[in-house]
């Protein structure tokens, strides 16, 4: 291989790289919008709960919630073991959030 060949590989893999990260970056940014919406609605629920003196977790609701999300996982060839995990760090933080919002 000549050493243009090999400058050649290294360019169009470069560029693949950086189309593959492009795509990366947009990806994250939908997540954080995504998160962001969920995290907005619920707020208004923890609202909503500390009004109604109702309490901050749900464990039924997030018995199905996990039971959707691992179906819609497999359905979407992720692993459901990290979509359920995924959905239990995000409702702590929720639960952390409503029980903020109670106490004040
Ligand atoms: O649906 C509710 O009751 C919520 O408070 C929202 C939410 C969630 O983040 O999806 C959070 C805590 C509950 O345990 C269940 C679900």
């Amino acid at each position: 291989m000549t050493s243009s060949e090999s400058s050649e590989i290294d360019e169009s893999v470069i560029a693949e790289l950086g189309r593959l990260r492009d795509s990366i970056d947009n990806i994250d940014a939908a997540v954080v919008h995504m998160l962001a919406e969920r995290f907005k609605c619920t707020q208004q629920v923890g609202l909503l709960k500390a009004r109604h003196q109702l309490p901050p977790a749900d464990p039924a609701r997030e018995a199905r919630q996990i039971v959707r999300l691992r179906e819609l996982a497999e359905s979407a060839k992720l692993d459901p073991a990290f979509a359920e995990k995924l959905l239990n760090f995000i409702i702590a933080e929720v639960i952390r959030h409503h029980e903020t919002i109670a106490k004040s």
